[in-house]
């Protein structure tokens, strides 16, 4: 094992030792009025939205869940490296279920990561989680019609944090074959959480239809460019597995400055993220827990 899977490691146990801390229920108190009272701070520091982001906040908030056609919210540049890395996922020839870019190869042709630390994305990660941001990075990835459940194609809620956001643009038309992004809306959740006992981890598709009737579970599809905001610390979701065609899509996450728990594996070093620095403003700087 390498420094860094030892260190993944070591950061998981940690996040996982701070979420089960934060159970008790005198520090889940504390910690509750901690996070509050940092909210409340917060509110007259809230950045102005642009006008196309100001619906995709109320939807946000009223059920953690909005969807759109992106495709006027997306650069030229931006798209064309995402069309660069699509071509570089369809040429792979492994049989893995899901490929991604790796962080490396989206730091050296940065358009699309620093796309993530734009102000209009960044301000509604602020509005919404209504605390100052990170910014965790963005996944590309490639979702083969396998359709085998494996990882997040399973039942789970993300750890990361208490509010979280995601952006998830997918980079080919998605139907239901696809793999589109699977959900339970905030009643349903509710309704599962309480069915299944759950705290965390993945839930197999039996267990999550004996909690709520697949019927009521509800997907997102939609041709290139929709994109899903999502807040996944807060609803039940999965990337349904495909069967029939190959998912591409690209996820941009946010939590807040004090997450519980981070994942280093998905995220930018920090070498490559000195070499971005001087491309970066204070706000992005901060954003990537540079300051
Ligand atoms: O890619 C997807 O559809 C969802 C994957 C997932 O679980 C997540 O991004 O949190
Ligand atoms: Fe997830």
């Amino acid at each position: 094992m390498d420094v860094d899977s030892v260190l993944a490691l070591a950061t998981r146990a940690r996040g996982k030792a701070k979420r089960v801390l934060l159970r008790a229920p005198f520090i889940k108190q504390w910690s509750e009025q901690r996070y509050f009272a940092a909210r409340g701070r917060h509110v007259d520091d809230r950045p102005w939205l642009e006008r196309g982001r100001f619906g995709v906040l109320e939807d946000l908030r009223q059920g953690f869940f909005a969807q759109r056609d992106g495709s006027d919210m997306l650069p030229a540049d931006v798209v064309d490296v995402a069309d660069r890395f699509v071509q570089r996922l369809k040429a792979d020839t492994s049989n893995k279920p899901c490929v991604r870019i790796s962080p490396a190869d989206l730091a050296a042709d940065p358009a699309l990561f620093k796309w993530g630390l734009s102000d209009a994305n960044l301000d509604l990660a602020e509005c919404y989680i209504g605390l100052p941001v990170h910014y965790l990075g963005v996944e590309v990835k490639r979702e083969r019609p396998d359709g085998v459940a494996t990882e997040v194609r399973q039942w789970h809620i993300d750890v990361e944090d208490r509010r979280m956001m995601k952006i998830i643009v997918y980079l080919s038309d998605v139907d239901e074959g696809c793999g589109p992004f699977e959900y339970l809306d905030r009643q349903r959740t509710r309704r599962a959480v309480a069915g299944l006992n759950y705290w965390s981890g993945f839930v197999p598709d039996a267990n999550m239809a004996s909690a709520v009737d697949t019927g009521e579970w509800l997907r997102a599809t939609g041709s290139r460019f929709t994109s899903v905001f999502v807040d996944t610390c807060r609803l039940f979701h999965r990337a349904k597995p495909p069967t029939t065609t190959d998912r591409y899509s690209m996820t941009f996450s946010y939590s807040s400055t004090t997450p519980y728990q981070v994942f280093p594996e998905f995220m930018q070093t920090r070498k490559t993220m000195l070499a971005l620095r001087s491309q970066l403003t204070k706000r992005q700087r901060r954003a990537s827990m540079m300051e």
